[in-house]
């Protein structure tokens, strides 16, 4: 696929997107996350480039969102939806939702949303999904005991670009090699022609060893899953949640069990030290602190023995003249002949006492303490002295122990955890979209929503539809939101009384077509919507406006009659732009030119008298009707009554005087509405 022809892909972005591993899969599979891996591609840009993929695969230029206030809606529908998420993902995931005019990207949306809505959110589940994060990818390691050599200058390039983490240098002959056997612990030679070399230390002849990378460098995948524990245990934690919960997260082919054994991976994990290194294994801790402990132990033997050896000596001079001699001695007096001849066995007792202790204290097994038996036991002397070669030599053996004891381990764990590599992404991926499901499921309890159907504009069911809505987006708790039962077809003029409820039911209406075509549910019993083209909302203005904005909103409308079929308009309260009697033309010209296009429109107006009488066809006309007024307070059918001029406001405050005072005045009032 050509990433350019991605809508708002230019060739910067697609040189970052072709850095992916597959760039053309990750694109089109929505992952905001893998998306955002490209460089310089922020998660808000990934979204708006899956957005584009989509767009593009259901070949959906994504003009449905036409004016400022329906853009506003779109707003408010996402935001309802990522109120609901735990994750970062999950909200950014949500944007890729758009209001689309294509039925196979409807469709498909549909199908994920009703698959959400099925779901039961469990608090367990959300808990769990609190650390869930996209996998990220460690910065490079760097192993400096291990190279690469090669003499072939593209197997060089390849080596460099494929492993970062280890030095690859250039070799001619066995004889380079040998001497990079010197200075690394190990050598691994890619080239073929190698074969059957026999040069000193760990070198190796692997030609496939690009290939294998968790063999050659397991730092890398060992540094990724100490990176991601915690991703890791959290996404585990949303499988078993979620399993416990009896709605299993799926893993993609429909399968209930998680795309990983939780087990396996847990222990895996318990392997695995935070930077990277092997964790838990009581043979490389023996070796690691013994090396480390080495000359710290050296000391305290040698202590050990000047204690008992002192002792010793006190023992057999417990005359006067013998302490004198002890502190002779101290002095620097030779002492080594008189302790051969006169204190033999105790010196043995003394040096066996400093190996015994030096052998315990580093918990050295047999073999090592016989080298470390050579540590004490040279010339007789006071205090005991120690081989510092011997030494150094029990380190050498101790490190080379734990280097190979960790190498070793490192590629056990590697390899076990190279089987984990591909599904814990699926792992981590099913529970971030699983919050994505679960935010949906959400909005649909909490503002008890239905699928709704999207028609065909070719359908006889054009307009829309909608039984028992509620608007999530007034300013009453939900709880108190009446229902309304709202339908249209054509053009209508929609009346009704002040505060009656006009406005609430365009932000309705444009909510409810909005979310139906991102393929979402609907705050409404049920509903009908045809596939819009575009939706068209303008929001009532703000007074009176000059010439110039006059003019200019003028010109939106006749651009707006100009163009294509298939539109939903919603327009509050034009007549504020400009005198009622100019409104009242104008308005009736632009709902006669939506008319012969077959536009769906709905114009909220307190004219609606004086437009119908302005207009030559036959205007719909509903009302939001007041029941009457109540203590001051109106009571209104918050549903529009189909084809009936509503009363305004003043009519029905002229009608309760009329009623309640009499007389001629009121009367005559009256009259006049
Ligand atoms: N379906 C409903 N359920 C409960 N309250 C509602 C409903 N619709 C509207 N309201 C309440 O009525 C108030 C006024 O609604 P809205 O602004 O839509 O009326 P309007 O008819 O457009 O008013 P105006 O004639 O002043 O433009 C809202 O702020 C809300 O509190």
């Amino acid at each position: 696929m050509q990433l350019e022809a991605i809508p708002g892909v230019g060739a910067k972005t697609a040189a970052a997107l072709r850095e992916l591993d597959d760039p053309a899969a990750t694109v089109e599979s929505g992952d905001v996350a893998a998306i955002a891996r490209a460089p310089g591609v922020n998660e808000a840009r990934a979204a708006r480039i899956a957005r584009g993929a989509i767009r593009r695969r259901h070949d959906d230029d994504g003009r449905v969102l036409a004016t400022d206030r329906a853009r506003e809606l779109y707003r408010a529908a996402i935001d309802l939806l990522r109120e609901r998420t735990v994750t970062d993902y999950a909200a950014k995931r949500l944007e890729t939702f758009y209001p689309s005019a294509s039925a196979s990207r409807i469709a498909e949306a549909q199908a994920f949303a009703t698959d959400a809505i099925a779901r039961e959110p469990d608090p367990a589940v959300r808990e769990a999904l609190a650390d869930c994060a996209p996998l990220s990818d460690p910065p490079t390691v760097r192993v400096r005991d291990r190279c690469l050599a090669t003499a072939d200058a593209e197997t060089l390039a390849r080596a460099e670009a494929e492993v970062p983490e280890l030095s690859v240098e250039t070799v001619e002959d066995a004889r380079d090699v040998s001497e990079l056997g010197r200075s690394y612990a190990s050598v691994i030679v890619l080239d073929e022609s190698f074969a059957g070399l026999d040069v000193e230390g760990d070198v190796s002849v692997r030609p496939d060893a690009l290939d294998t990378p968790a063999e050659t460098v397991p730092e890398r995948l060992l540094a990724f899953f100490a990176e991601n524990r915690e991703r890791l245990e959290a996404a585990a934690a949303v499988h078993e949640a979620a399993a416990a919960a009896g709605d299993p997260v799926s893993g993609g082919d429909g399968d209930a069990d998680p795309p990983v054994d939780l087990d396996r991976l847990r222990d895996a994990l318990s392997r695995l030290d935070d930077d990277g290194t092997i964790a838990g294994d009581a043979e490389l801790d023996r070796l690691t602190a013994a090396v480390d402990d080495l000359d710290a132990a050296v000391s305290t033997a040698a202590s050990v023995a000047d204690d008992r050896l002192r002792e010793a000596i006190r023992e057999r001079d417990v005359t006067i003249e013998g302490t004198d001699f002890l502190s002779l001695v101290e002095q620097g007096a030779r002492v080594d002949s008189l302790l051969d001849r006169e204190l033999a066995d105790e010196y043995d007792a003394a040096v066996d006492a400093a190996r015994e202790h030096l052998a315990d204290a580093l918990r050295l097994e047999p073999e090592e303490a016989e080298l470390a038996e050579r540590v004490f036991g040279g010339d007789p002397s006071f205090p005991v002295d120690h081989d510092e070669s011997a030494v150094s030599r029990l380190r050498t053996e101790l490190s080379a122990a734990r280097d190979r004891r960790a190498a070793k381990l490192k590629a056990d764990l590697a390899s076990d955890l190279g089987d984990l590599r591909e599904p814990v992404e699926r792992l981590v991926r099913d529970a971030l979209e699983l919050d994505v499901e679960l935010a949906i499921a959400r909005f649909a309890r909490d503002f008890d929503c239905a699928m709704p159907e999207v028609v065909d504009p070719e359908s006889s069911d054009r307009g829309f539809r909608i039984e028992g809505g509620r608007s999530p987006l007034l300013d009453v708790d939900f709880a108190a939101v009446e229902p309304v039962d709202y339908a249209v077809s054509g053009a209508t003029l929609l009346s009704g009384v002040n505060s009656g409820g006009k406005t609430s039911t365009l932000d309705l209406v444009a909510l409810v077509v909005v979310l139906a075509q991102m393929g979402m549910p609907v705050p409404a019993e049920s509903a009908t919507v045809e596939r819009f083209e575009e939706i068209h909302y303008y929001a009532k203005s703000q007074g009176t406006l000059d010439a110039g904005a006059f003019e200019a909103t003028l010109r939106d409308f006749g651009d707006l009659v100009d163009g294509a079929d298939g539109r939903l308009v919603l327009v509050d309260e034009l007549e504020s732009i400009t005198e009622p009697g100019a409104s009242a033309k104008i308005i009736a010209g632009i709902l006669e030119a939506l008319d012969d296009q077959d536009a769906t429109a709905v114009f909220v107006s307190h004219l609606a008298r004086e437009i119908r009488d302005a207009a030559d066809f036959d205007v719909a006309v509903d009302g939001i009707e007041a029941a009457g007024l109540v203590d001051g307070e109106l009571r209104v059918n918050r549903s529009p009554k189909k084809g009936h001029l509503a009363r305004s406001t003043p009519e029905l405050i002229v009608e309760k005087l009329a009623d309640d005072r009499g007389g001629e005045f009121y009367g005559d009032l009256l009259e006049k509405f």
